[in-house]
């Protein structure tokens, strides 16, 4: 069984994206990424602590906004106003989810499309869609950017995707689309999930729920790639029971040190390099 390395793909995409942001300091423009953090959220919470780490070290300016899930929308609207105005703000990455009193679409259409790395307004999602370049949601980019480290081909293969937010989830399916993938979407509602994974030559869990994923759902040989960010005696772990599938996936990315080490470099290519072609 392959372990499919996040660090590894990060590591090589890394220098690239150094030398364009060098290429940009050194013509006196200085990009800055602008991250909020609403309410109390863990996932959100670790991606925003590694994301500045990673921005950080590359030499990205990147600030952590929190506020309380109390926050009225109003004022949340307001931040992001002043983020849209300030010439020297780049991207603004908006921590999903919002607090359930919040109009989630309402306070994320306000980000101005041409700062919204994490490719969350309706603009950069009807971009998506219809094949325009736009900004793609960060997690899923990772995820096909593990694929192709490892030249592993999507084309007419049988995907199962579980889990279907907006961040994830339905961005990551357009995609499996468009690399000529068979995608079948799988959620808290469908029935005998076992029988709909068991097919997949690439399954992919987005679902947040630990040890969803057990030895018994999988095809022998097939990718598992894990999306999933739970805690589970006090440690960080995926959907998938890593012990139980290990001998059985062909390969697998970890968590820690799989798909969400790479988002972060995903949001950094997002800030310094602009809008990407569809993938
Ligand atoms: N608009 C939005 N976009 C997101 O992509 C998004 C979000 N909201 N809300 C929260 C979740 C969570 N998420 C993570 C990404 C990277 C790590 C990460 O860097 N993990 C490292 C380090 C973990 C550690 O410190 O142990 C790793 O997996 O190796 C974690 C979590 C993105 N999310």
């Amino acid at each position: 069984m392959q372990i499919l390395d996040g660090k590894a793909v990060a590591a090589f995409h890394r220098e690239r994206i150094e030398q364009r942001l060098d290429d940009l300091h050194e013509r006196q423009i200085h990009p800055e990424l602008a991250i909020l953090l609403v309410g109390s959220d863990k996932p959100s919470a670790m991606y925003a602590k590694s994301m500045c780490k990673v921005a950080c070290s590359m030499g990205l300016k990147a600030e952590i906004y929190t506020e309380p899930s109390t926050v009225r929308e109003t004022e949340l609207i307001a931040m992001i106003e002043h983020f849209n105005e300030q010439p020297s703000i780049f991207g603004i990455l908006m921590m999903m989810p919002l607090p359930s009193h919040m109009n989630a679409t309402r306070v994320i259409n306000c980000i101005d499309p041409r700062k919204d790395v994490d490719g969350l307004t309706d603009k950069s999602i009807a971009d998506l869609f219809t094949g325009r370049p736009g900004f793609v949601p960060c997690t899923p980019r990772a995820v096909i950017s593990i694929l192709d480290y490892y030249h592993i081909s999507l084309s007419g293969k049988e995907v199962a995707i579980v889990g279907r937010s907006n961040v994830v989830g339905k961005p990551l399916a357009q995609l499996c689309l468009n690399r000529n993938a068979t995608v079948t979407h799988c959620h808290t509602r469908t029935r005998e999930l076992s029988k709909v994974t068991q097919r997949a030559d690439i399954l992919i869990s987005a679902a947040g729920r630990a040890k969803l994923i057990r030895g018994d759902m999988i095809k022998p040989g097939a990718v598992v790639i894990d999306v999933g960010i739970n805690r589970w005696e006090g440690k960080t772990v995926g959907d998938v029971d890593f012990e139980e599938i290990k001998t059985i996936a062909g390969a697998i990315t970890p968590v820690p040190g799989g798909v969400g080490a790479v988002t972060t470099m995903m949001i950094v290519e997002n800030v310094v390099c602009g809008t990407k072609q569809t993938e």
